[in-house]
Protein backbone atom coordinates (compact mmCIF):
# COMPACT_ATOMS: atom_id res chain seq x y z
CA UNK A 1 0.00 0.00 0.00
CA UNK A 2 1.69 3.17 -0.98
CA UNK A 3 -0.94 6.05 -0.32
CA UNK A 4 1.01 9.67 1.12
CA UNK A 5 -1.25 11.35 3.82
CA UNK A 6 0.45 15.01 4.15
CA UNK A 7 -1.23 15.73 7.70
CA UNK A 8 -1.37 19.37 8.17
CA UNK A 9 2.03 20.31 6.73
CA UNK A 10 3.50 23.75 7.71
CA UNK A 11 6.70 25.50 6.50
CA UNK A 12 8.04 28.61 7.71
CA UNK A 13 11.25 30.09 6.05
CA UNK A 14 12.13 32.54 8.73
CA UNK A 15 8.92 34.57 9.26
CA UNK A 16 7.61 33.87 5.79
CA UNK A 17 5.42 31.08 5.59
CA UNK A 18 5.48 28.76 2.46
CA UNK A 19 3.24 26.19 3.36
CA UNK A 20 0.26 27.29 5.90
CA UNK A 21 -1.31 24.26 6.74
CA UNK A 22 -1.69 21.66 3.90
CA UNK A 23 -3.55 18.72 3.98
CA UNK A 24 -4.17 15.91 1.66
CA UNK A 25 -4.26 12.54 0.47
CA UNK A 26 -3.20 10.60 -2.29
CA UNK A 27 -4.33 6.95 -3.10
CA UNK A 28 -2.40 4.04 -3.91
CA UNK A 29 -1.61 4.31 -7.00
CA UNK A 30 -3.04 7.90 -7.95
CA UNK A 31 -1.58 10.30 -9.82
CA UNK A 32 -1.92 13.87 -8.34
CA UNK A 33 -0.60 17.12 -9.17
CA UNK A 34 0.39 19.83 -7.57
CA UNK A 35 -0.39 22.84 -10.10
CA UNK A 36 -0.15 26.60 -8.82
CA UNK A 37 1.87 29.64 -10.25
CA UNK A 38 5.40 30.32 -8.92
CA UNK A 39 6.22 30.63 -5.19
CA UNK A 40 2.66 28.88 -4.51
CA UNK A 41 4.92 26.22 -2.31
CA UNK A 42 4.63 23.01 -4.62
CA UNK A 43 8.10 22.24 -4.54
CA UNK A 44 7.90 22.85 -0.46
CA UNK A 45 5.77 20.45 -0.55
CA UNK A 46 6.79 17.79 -2.83
CA UNK A 47 10.92 18.64 -0.83
CA UNK A 48 8.90 17.71 2.50
CA UNK A 49 7.20 14.74 1.08
CA UNK A 50 10.89 13.72 -0.19
CA UNK A 51 12.83 14.26 2.90
CA UNK A 52 14.68 16.96 1.11
CA UNK A 53 12.79 19.40 3.72
CA UNK A 54 12.32 19.45 6.97
CA UNK A 55 8.58 20.48 7.82
CA UNK A 56 7.98 23.13 10.34
CA UNK A 57 5.00 20.79 12.22
CA UNK A 58 2.94 18.10 10.46
CA UNK A 59 2.88 14.95 9.39
CA UNK A 60 3.39 12.84 6.26
CA UNK A 61 2.59 9.16 6.22
CA UNK A 62 3.84 6.57 2.88
CA UNK A 63 1.82 3.72 3.21
CA UNK A 64 1.23 3.15 6.90
CA UNK A 65 3.80 4.66 8.78
CA UNK A 66 5.42 8.30 9.41
CA UNK A 67 7.77 9.17 6.85
CA UNK A 68 8.96 12.40 9.34
CA UNK A 69 12.61 11.82 10.23
CA UNK A 70 13.33 9.03 7.98
CA UNK A 71 16.19 10.28 5.28
CA UNK A 72 15.10 10.47 1.84
CA UNK A 73 16.47 6.83 0.77
CA UNK A 74 14.35 5.38 3.23
CA UNK A 75 11.23 6.42 2.08
CA UNK A 76 10.45 3.98 -0.72
CA UNK A 77 10.48 6.93 -3.00
CA UNK A 78 11.91 7.87 -6.31
CA UNK A 79 12.41 11.63 -7.92
CA UNK A 80 13.04 13.02 -11.10
CA UNK A 81 13.53 16.58 -10.90
CA UNK A 82 13.39 19.67 -13.85
CA UNK A 83 16.95 19.12 -14.26
CA UNK A 84 16.60 15.58 -14.96
CA UNK A 85 20.56 14.85 -13.95
CA UNK A 86 21.71 12.02 -16.06
CA UNK A 87 25.47 10.97 -15.14
CA UNK A 88 27.69 12.16 -18.58
CA UNK A 89 30.27 9.55 -17.64
CA UNK A 90 28.06 6.57 -17.92
CA UNK A 91 26.43 4.50 -20.69
CA UNK A 92 21.97 4.76 -20.61
CA UNK A 93 22.18 1.51 -19.12
CA UNK A 94 24.74 1.82 -15.89
CA UNK A 95 22.39 4.80 -15.75
CA UNK A 96 19.40 3.68 -15.48
CA UNK A 97 20.89 0.76 -13.52
CA UNK A 98 22.31 3.51 -11.03
CA UNK A 99 19.48 3.23 -8.48
CA UNK A 100 19.55 -1.05 -8.51
CA UNK A 101 23.30 -0.89 -7.83
CA UNK A 102 22.98 1.42 -4.90
CA UNK A 103 20.66 -0.99 -3.49
CA UNK A 104 23.14 -3.64 -3.79
CA UNK A 105 20.77 -5.83 -6.39
CA UNK A 106 22.33 -9.07 -8.52
CA UNK A 107 23.12 -8.70 -11.77
CA UNK A 108 20.62 -10.65 -13.44
CA UNK A 109 18.21 -8.42 -11.46
CA UNK A 110 19.59 -5.39 -12.55
CA UNK A 111 19.57 -6.96 -16.96
CA UNK A 112 16.23 -7.52 -15.57
CA UNK A 113 14.78 -4.23 -14.43
CA UNK A 114 16.80 -1.83 -17.06
CA UNK A 115 15.46 -3.77 -19.57
CA UNK A 116 12.22 -3.77 -18.54
CA UNK A 117 12.06 0.10 -17.78
CA UNK A 118 14.17 1.00 -21.07
CA UNK A 119 11.04 -1.13 -22.93
CA UNK A 120 8.77 1.37 -21.12
CA UNK A 121 10.37 4.20 -22.35
CA UNK A 122 11.17 2.94 -25.75
CA UNK A 123 15.19 3.77 -25.37
CA UNK A 124 16.25 0.21 -25.72
CA UNK A 125 18.38 0.70 -28.71
CA UNK A 126 20.22 3.46 -26.81
CA UNK A 127 21.54 1.23 -23.91
CA UNK A 128 25.09 1.51 -25.15
CA UNK A 129 24.97 5.16 -26.16
CA UNK A 130 26.08 8.04 -23.20
CA UNK A 131 24.11 10.55 -22.86
CA UNK A 132 25.96 13.54 -24.84
CA UNK A 133 24.69 11.19 -28.17
CA UNK A 134 20.91 11.60 -26.77
CA UNK A 135 18.68 14.25 -27.59
CA UNK A 136 16.61 16.34 -24.82
CA UNK A 137 13.76 13.79 -24.83
CA UNK A 138 16.03 11.15 -25.41
CA UNK A 139 17.60 12.09 -21.92
CA UNK A 140 14.57 13.05 -19.90
CA UNK A 141 13.37 9.63 -20.66
CA UNK A 142 16.39 7.98 -19.25
CA UNK A 143 15.78 9.55 -15.90
CA UNK A 144 12.86 8.40 -15.85
CA UNK A 145 13.17 4.86 -16.55
CA UNK A 146 16.23 5.30 -14.10
CA UNK A 147 13.84 5.91 -11.42
CA UNK A 148 10.86 3.83 -12.66
CA UNK A 149 13.93 0.96 -12.58
CA UNK A 150 13.64 0.51 -9.09
CA UNK A 151 10.08 -0.23 -8.79
CA UNK A 152 9.39 2.77 -6.79
CA UNK A 153 6.46 2.51 -4.50
CA UNK A 154 6.29 6.78 -5.10
CA UNK A 155 7.46 8.61 -7.59
CA UNK A 156 8.00 12.48 -6.93
CA UNK A 157 8.37 14.41 -10.23
CA UNK A 158 9.30 17.99 -10.24
CA UNK A 159 8.03 19.74 -13.64
CA UNK A 160 9.95 16.92 -15.07
CA UNK A 161 9.24 18.40 -19.01
CA UNK A 162 9.94 21.95 -18.42
CA UNK A 163 13.30 21.68 -20.46
CA UNK A 164 11.97 20.34 -23.46
CA UNK A 165 10.56 21.96 -26.35
CA UNK A 166 6.51 22.10 -27.13
CA UNK A 167 6.17 19.29 -29.41
CA UNK A 168 8.42 16.84 -27.51
CA UNK A 169 6.70 17.93 -24.01
CA UNK A 170 3.12 16.95 -25.37
CA UNK A 171 4.67 13.60 -26.86
CA UNK A 172 6.66 12.75 -23.68
CA UNK A 173 3.35 13.84 -21.10
CA UNK A 174 1.31 10.73 -23.64
CA UNK A 175 3.98 8.90 -23.26
CA UNK A 176 4.33 9.51 -18.98
CA UNK A 177 1.06 9.01 -18.84
CA UNK A 178 0.84 5.73 -20.32
CA UNK A 179 3.68 4.13 -18.28
CA UNK A 180 2.80 5.04 -15.13
CA UNK A 181 -0.57 3.72 -15.63
CA UNK A 182 0.70 0.70 -16.63
CA UNK A 183 3.45 0.86 -13.74
CA UNK A 184 0.44 1.63 -11.47
CA UNK A 185 3.04 4.30 -9.19
CA UNK A 186 1.38 6.43 -6.44
CA UNK A 187 3.21 9.66 -8.53
CA UNK A 188 2.62 13.37 -7.35
CA UNK A 189 3.76 15.87 -10.37
CA UNK A 190 4.60 19.52 -9.73
CA UNK A 191 3.97 21.58 -12.49
CA UNK A 192 2.66 25.49 -12.82
CA UNK A 193 1.37 24.49 -16.86
CA UNK A 194 -2.49 23.66 -16.12
CA UNK A 195 -2.88 21.72 -19.44
CA UNK A 196 -0.10 19.30 -18.23
CA UNK A 197 -2.39 19.22 -15.01
CA UNK A 198 -5.32 18.47 -16.56
CA UNK A 199 -3.87 16.16 -18.89
CA UNK A 200 -2.16 13.96 -16.78
CA UNK A 201 -3.99 13.71 -13.35
CA UNK A 202 -6.33 11.45 -11.41
CA UNK A 203 -6.70 14.93 -9.36
CA UNK A 204 -5.19 18.18 -9.22
CA UNK A 205 -4.67 19.99 -5.83
CA UNK A 206 -4.55 23.58 -7.09
CA UNK A 207 -2.46 25.69 -4.86
CA UNK A 208 -2.18 29.05 -3.88
CA UNK A 209 -0.18 31.16 -1.33
CA UNK A 210 1.12 27.64 0.60
CA UNK A 211 -2.29 26.87 0.60
CA UNK A 212 -4.47 23.96 -1.27
CA UNK A 213 -7.51 25.84 -2.56
CA UNK A 214 -9.42 22.76 -4.46
CA UNK A 215 -8.15 19.28 -4.79
CA UNK A 216 -10.37 17.60 -7.68
CA UNK A 217 -10.31 15.02 -11.08
CA UNK A 218 -9.53 18.04 -13.90
CA UNK A 219 -12.97 17.72 -15.26
CA UNK A 220 -14.86 18.99 -11.49
CA UNK A 221 -12.04 21.39 -10.97
CA UNK A 222 -12.69 22.81 -14.32
CA UNK A 223 -16.30 23.09 -14.16
CA UNK A 224 -17.19 23.94 -10.78
CA UNK A 225 -13.87 25.79 -9.42
CA UNK A 226 -14.19 26.29 -5.60
CA UNK A 227 -12.90 30.16 -5.89
CA UNK A 228 -12.30 32.50 -8.07
CA UNK A 229 -8.51 31.60 -8.00
CA UNK A 230 -9.02 28.36 -9.13
CA UNK A 231 -11.30 29.29 -12.18
CA UNK A 232 -9.06 32.07 -13.11
CA UNK A 233 -5.65 30.05 -13.13
CA UNK A 234 -7.55 26.68 -15.39
CA UNK A 235 -8.69 27.12 -18.66
CA UNK A 236 -7.41 29.00 -21.70
CA UNK A 237 -9.09 31.34 -22.47
CA UNK A 238 -9.96 31.80 -18.18
CA UNK A 239 -13.01 31.80 -16.60
CA UNK A 240 -14.73 34.94 -16.73
CA UNK A 241 -15.69 36.89 -13.91
CA UNK A 242 -18.73 39.37 -13.93
CA UNK A 243 -20.11 41.03 -11.10
CA UNK A 244 -23.98 41.58 -11.28
CA UNK A 245 -26.86 43.00 -9.59
CA UNK A 246 -29.34 40.57 -7.49
CA UNK A 247 -33.06 41.84 -6.94
CA UNK A 248 -35.34 39.43 -5.30
CA UNK A 249 -33.02 36.85 -5.19
CA UNK A 250 -32.78 36.87 -9.14
CA UNK A 251 -29.85 38.09 -11.76
CA UNK A 252 -31.37 39.65 -14.99
CA UNK A 253 -29.51 38.14 -18.67
CA UNK A 254 -31.41 40.09 -20.69
CA UNK A 255 -35.11 39.05 -20.88
CA UNK A 256 -33.66 35.64 -18.91
CA UNK A 257 -34.10 35.59 -15.04
CA UNK A 258 -31.37 33.57 -13.37
CA UNK A 259 -31.89 32.32 -9.85
CA UNK A 260 -28.76 33.18 -7.67
CA UNK A 261 -28.11 31.60 -4.66
CA UNK A 262 -29.88 32.09 -1.61
CA UNK A 263 -27.03 33.41 0.61
CA UNK A 264 -26.10 36.29 -2.27
CA UNK A 265 -26.02 39.74 -1.12
CA UNK A 266 -27.26 42.67 -3.66
CA UNK A 267 -24.40 41.58 -5.88
CA UNK A 268 -22.97 38.20 -6.78
CA UNK A 269 -20.30 37.39 -9.10
CA UNK A 270 -21.00 34.90 -12.23
CA UNK A 271 -18.29 32.54 -13.16
CA UNK A 272 -18.67 31.93 -16.90
CA UNK A 273 -16.64 29.20 -19.12
CA UNK A 274 -15.68 30.95 -22.67
CA UNK A 275 -17.76 28.04 -24.38
CA UNK A 276 -20.27 27.87 -21.80
CA UNK A 277 -22.49 30.40 -24.13
CA UNK A 278 -24.64 30.35 -27.21
CA UNK A 279 -25.47 33.22 -29.62
CA UNK A 280 -29.06 34.80 -28.82
CA UNK A 281 -30.29 37.46 -30.82
CA UNK A 282 -30.77 40.86 -28.55
CA UNK A 283 -32.66 41.25 -26.14
CA UNK A 284 -32.61 38.08 -25.31
CA UNK A 285 -29.16 37.01 -23.29
CA UNK A 286 -26.65 39.04 -21.77
CA UNK A 287 -25.20 41.92 -23.80
CA UNK A 288 -21.58 41.65 -24.70
CA UNK A 289 -19.44 44.29 -26.45
CA UNK A 290 -17.33 42.71 -28.60
CA UNK A 291 -14.02 44.44 -29.08
CA UNK A 292 -12.19 41.79 -31.32
CA UNK A 293 -13.42 38.89 -33.20
CA UNK A 294 -11.08 36.54 -33.35
CA UNK A 295 -11.49 33.84 -36.17
CA UNK A 296 -9.22 30.62 -34.95
CA UNK A 297 -10.22 28.17 -37.07
CA UNK A 298 -11.56 25.74 -34.64
CA UNK A 299 -13.56 28.64 -33.00
CA UNK A 300 -14.44 31.95 -33.16
CA UNK A 301 -12.62 33.79 -29.85
CA UNK A 302 -14.22 37.21 -28.92
CA UNK A 303 -12.60 39.38 -26.61
CA UNK A 304 -14.68 42.50 -25.14
CA UNK A 305 -16.90 43.37 -22.71
CA UNK A 306 -20.55 42.14 -20.28
CA UNK A 307 -21.32 44.79 -17.44
CA UNK A 308 -18.68 46.82 -18.53
CA UNK A 309 -16.38 44.11 -17.17
CA UNK A 310 -13.51 42.23 -19.19
CA UNK A 311 -15.05 39.01 -21.19
CA UNK A 312 -13.81 36.07 -23.20
CA UNK A 313 -16.23 33.84 -24.95
CA UNK A 314 -15.86 31.12 -27.46
CA UNK A 315 -18.71 30.19 -30.04
CA UNK A 316 -18.60 27.97 -32.83
CA UNK A 317 -16.52 28.64 -36.35
CA UNK A 318 -19.07 29.14 -38.31
CA UNK A 319 -20.45 32.44 -36.49
CA UNK A 320 -20.24 35.59 -38.19
CA UNK A 321 -19.74 37.76 -35.30
CA UNK A 322 -17.41 40.82 -35.85
CA UNK A 323 -15.40 43.21 -34.36
CA UNK A 324 -17.88 46.14 -32.69
CA UNK A 325 -20.55 44.32 -33.21
CA UNK A 326 -22.80 43.77 -29.59
CA UNK A 327 -24.41 40.41 -29.53
CA UNK A 328 -26.62 38.55 -26.75
CA UNK A 329 -25.34 35.66 -24.89
CA UNK A 330 -27.24 33.09 -24.05
CA UNK A 331 -26.01 31.26 -20.45
CA UNK A 332 -25.74 27.91 -19.64
CA UNK A 333 -27.35 27.62 -16.46
CA UNK A 334 -25.81 24.06 -15.70
CA UNK A 335 -22.41 25.69 -16.48
CA UNK A 336 -22.93 29.16 -14.02
CA UNK A 337 -20.99 28.97 -10.97
CA UNK A 338 -22.10 31.37 -8.36
CA UNK A 339 -19.31 32.93 -6.14
CA UNK A 340 -19.52 35.07 -3.18
CA UNK A 341 -18.80 38.82 -4.32
CA UNK A 342 -17.26 39.60 -1.04
CA UNK A 343 -14.88 36.35 -0.30
CA UNK A 344 -14.95 35.19 -4.29
CA UNK A 345 -15.79 31.79 -3.01
CA UNK A 346 -18.05 29.54 -5.28
CA UNK A 347 -21.76 28.73 -2.98
CA UNK A 348 -22.16 25.62 -4.43
CA UNK A 349 -18.41 24.10 -3.40
CA UNK A 350 -18.73 21.55 -0.76
CA UNK A 351 -15.13 21.33 -0.54
CA UNK A 352 -13.79 21.71 3.19
CA UNK A 353 -10.60 23.47 3.96
CA UNK A 354 -8.12 21.22 4.55
CA UNK A 355 -9.68 18.29 3.68
CA UNK A 356 -8.22 15.27 5.10
CA UNK A 357 -9.50 11.83 4.62
CA UNK A 358 -7.31 8.61 6.18
CA UNK A 359 -7.37 5.58 4.00
CA UNK A 360 -9.58 2.72 5.66
N1 LIG B 1 15.22 27.87 1.40
C1 LIG B 1 14.37 28.88 1.33
N2 LIG B 1 14.56 30.01 2.06
C2 LIG B 1 13.68 31.02 2.03
N3 LIG B 1 12.57 31.03 1.28
C3 LIG B 1 12.32 29.95 0.52
C4 LIG B 1 13.21 28.82 0.49
N4 LIG B 1 12.70 27.90 -0.34
C5 LIG B 1 11.56 28.42 -0.85
N5 LIG B 1 11.32 29.65 -0.33
C6 LIG B 1 10.16 30.50 -0.61
O1 LIG B 1 8.98 29.76 -0.37
C7 LIG B 1 8.00 30.02 -1.37
C8 LIG B 1 7.57 28.74 -2.03
O2 LIG B 1 8.64 28.24 -2.80
P1 LIG B 1 8.47 26.95 -3.74
O3 LIG B 1 9.79 26.72 -4.40
O4 LIG B 1 7.88 25.87 -2.96
O5 LIG B 1 7.43 27.50 -4.81
P2 LIG B 1 6.89 26.81 -6.11
O6 LIG B 1 5.43 26.87 -6.03
O7 LIG B 1 7.51 25.47 -6.30
O8 LIG B 1 7.39 27.81 -7.22
P3 LIG B 1 8.19 27.56 -8.59
O9 LIG B 1 7.18 27.03 -9.56
O10 LIG B 1 8.69 28.93 -8.95
O11 LIG B 1 9.30 26.58 -8.27
C9 LIG B 1 8.62 31.02 -2.33
O12 LIG B 1 8.16 32.31 -1.98
C10 LIG B 1 10.10 30.88 -2.08
O13 LIG B 1 10.77 32.11 -2.32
Amino acid sequence: MASIVIDRIRKSFGAFQALKEVSLTINDGEFVSLLGPSGCGKTTLLRIIAGLETATSGDVHIGDKSVIGLPPKDRGLAMVFQNYAVFPHMTVYENVAFGLRMQKAGDARVKAQVEKAAGLLHIEQYLDRYPNKLSGGQRQRVAVARALAVEPKVLLMDEPLSNLDALLRLEMRTELKSVLQSAGTTTIYVTHDQTEAMGLSDRIAVMHNGVVEQVGNPVEIYNHPATRFVGGFIGNPPMNFIKVPVSNGRVSAGSEQLAAPKETGNEVILGLRGEAVELAPLPQGLEMKVRVAEPMGSHLLLTGSIHDQPARVILPASETVKSGDTIGLKLDRDRITWLSAESGKSYRSSQPENHLEYPA
